[in-house]
């Protein structure tokens, strides 16, 4: 029995368009929830959510009966980190702050076993391997892990087809919340200007032959990169689904200075 096949990132090869969802609140009983949602993706954030490796674990465990694919982020792109994740059973890593070729080539084989990289070998341990229960999980395991890279600085951009154009490479994300910032355009990542070279980078990240990702809550703007040809898009993240809508139920009954409850869904 080979590794288990990575669906997300043959649809990324297939150029079948993936809708995915952020997760944030670092919690395994939320991500089984959302999982049962119908996102193709969920990424579980190790940057900037509170997930430490056993968190991300359950989440990954959580998430395994679904149809969803799990993408992990590290909080940064260290070999040590990415082998960790990749033996907790991670298949697909996003890693954050790419601007070189340099660095996406070093990513490329934190991903892959020698000799096509420099992953440790924890299989016996590992529940990637399903605890070593897969008996050819290091000779199949490197085709089924998946590198997008997320580029979010004009640094990045700049050097963009030849980060994309890396062998190994499945993937390149903009990161619109850091470009903005790093464009001066700090918490408007819907500035002209930004949306400018969000465009501009979906388009050159298309014509590499790779897979264009992003993030947008705003479901015009989502469809816009999906039309432009992004491929992976996430449409939204689930703290800020609970607290808009937890707020808007309080404010709801406030305003209403304790009016009759407003019928909605299963009224729980
Ligand atoms: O720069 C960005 O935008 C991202 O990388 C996503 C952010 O980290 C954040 O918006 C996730 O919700």
């Amino acid at each position: 029995m080979p590794a288990p096949r990575n669906i997300f990132k043959a649809a990324l090869l297939n150029g079948d368009a993936q809708i995915g969802l952020w997760l944030g609140l670092a919690n395994a009983y939320t991500a089984e929830i959302c999982a049962g949602a119908g996102f193709d993706w969920l990424v579980i954030d190790g940057e900037h959510a509170p997930n430490d490796l056993p968190v991300m674990a359950a989440q990954l465990q959580a998430i395994a009966a679904s149809g969803s694919h799990a993408v992990v982020r590290p909080p940064i792109g260290e070999t040590w980190i990415i082998k960790q994740l990749l033996d907790i059973g991670a298949q697909t890593i996003l890693v954050p702050m790419v601007e070189t070729a340099d660095q996406a080539k070093e990513l490329v084989k934190a991903m892959r076993y020698p000799p096509h990289g420099v992953r440790g070998v924890g299989a016996a341990l590992a529940r990637a391997s399903a605890f070593n229960r897969i008996p050819d999980y290091l000779a199949t395991a490197n085709d089924q892990t998946c590198l997008l890279v997320q580029l979010e600085s004009r640094a990045g951009l700049a050097q963009l087809e030849a980060i994309a154009a890396v062998d190994g490479v499945d993937g390149v994300f903009i990161g619109p919340a850091d470009l903005a910032a790093d464009m001066g355009h700090l918490g408007k990542p819907g500035a002209p200007e930004v949306q400018a070279a969000v465009e501009d980078a979906i388009h050159r990240i298309g014509m590499s032959g790779k897979a264009a990702g992003i993030l947008t809550s705003d479901p015009s703007l989502a469809q816009r990169y999906l039309n432009l040809g992004a491929t992976f898009v996430a449409v939204g993240n689930d703290v800020g689904l609970l607290a808009q809508a937890t707020s808007a139920l309080a404010a709801k009954f406030r305003t209403s200075g304790k009016g009759e409850p407003q019928a909605s869904g299963s009224g729980y």
